[in-house]
């Protein structure tokens, strides 16, 4: 339940990004955004042993709809990694913020906390790509729990960069994890996400 707080988070309302960084972002909400129903019923955690954790930032919609397709196609838990001093809504004022939060290496300060860690075996984590690499936060978050012996897999949204240079940072910060091949979709292979997302997953034997 620690997570319920968390969606509330500015991502929901924010305008959808644009296909480029140098074009204005658009004005209307995400078209994908996910009623809120919906979001309240996939963000209840529950204890699995030998569970799986979906964990995700997303500040435009886009990851947090491809975590709902994973978490649906695997059965695992969603949990929402969000700062506890949410993101401007504002598009170009957060390209500065989180190239600014880059250069310093920061680690905000997360909103929750995933409840009965222990119980899960494999954990997807995904995001943006932001300037090439995780947001900041997707840091704070590896960094705060105990990944070893949890299976690590990693996915990702972006305009055109992929995982660009997070991997290796993610390997770092998850300290005693084994990763696994994960998943970046561009935006134009994000119209077609669940077929990328269900061969993904049977390579991985990873859909229940
Ligand atoms: C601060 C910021 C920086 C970004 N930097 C890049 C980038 O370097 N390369 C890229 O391909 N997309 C970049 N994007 C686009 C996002 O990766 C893309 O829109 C992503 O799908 C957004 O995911 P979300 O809706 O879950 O927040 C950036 C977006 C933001 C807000």
């Amino acid at each position: 339940e620690q997570n319920t707080g968390s969606e509330e988070n500015s991502a929901s309302q924010a305008p959808a990004v644009s296909a480029s960084l140098s074009s204005a972002p658009a004005e209307e909400p995400a078209s994908d955004a996910i009623p809120e129903s919906a979001h309240d019923a996939a963000s209840s955690e529950s204890v699995k042993p030998g569970g799986t954790l979906v964990a995700y930032f997303s500040w435009s919609g886009n990851t947090r709809r491809m975590a709902e397709l994973i978490a649906q196609e695997t059965g695992g838990n969603l949990f929402e990694i969000a700062t506890a001093v949410p993101y401007t809504d504002d598009y170009n004022e957060l390209l500065d913020i989180a190239q600014q939060e880059q250069s310093e290496e920061a680690r905000p300060e997360l909103n929750g906390q995933v409840e009965n860690w222990d119980s899960y075996d494999t954990v997807f984590v995904g995001y943006p790509n932001w300037w090439s690499d995780a947001p900041m936060a997707v840091y704070t978050f590896l960094e705060s729990y105990d990944f070893t012996g949890k299976t690590l897999i990693p996915f990702n949204t972006s305009a055109s960069g992929g995982f660009g240079r997070s991997l290796a940072g993610m390997e770092e910060s998850a300290v005693g994890a084994t990763m696994l091949e994960g998943l970046a979709l561009t935006e134009s292979e994000l119209e077609d996400e669940q077929a990328h997302i269900t061969s993904w997953l049977e390579e991985l034997a990873l859909n229940r």
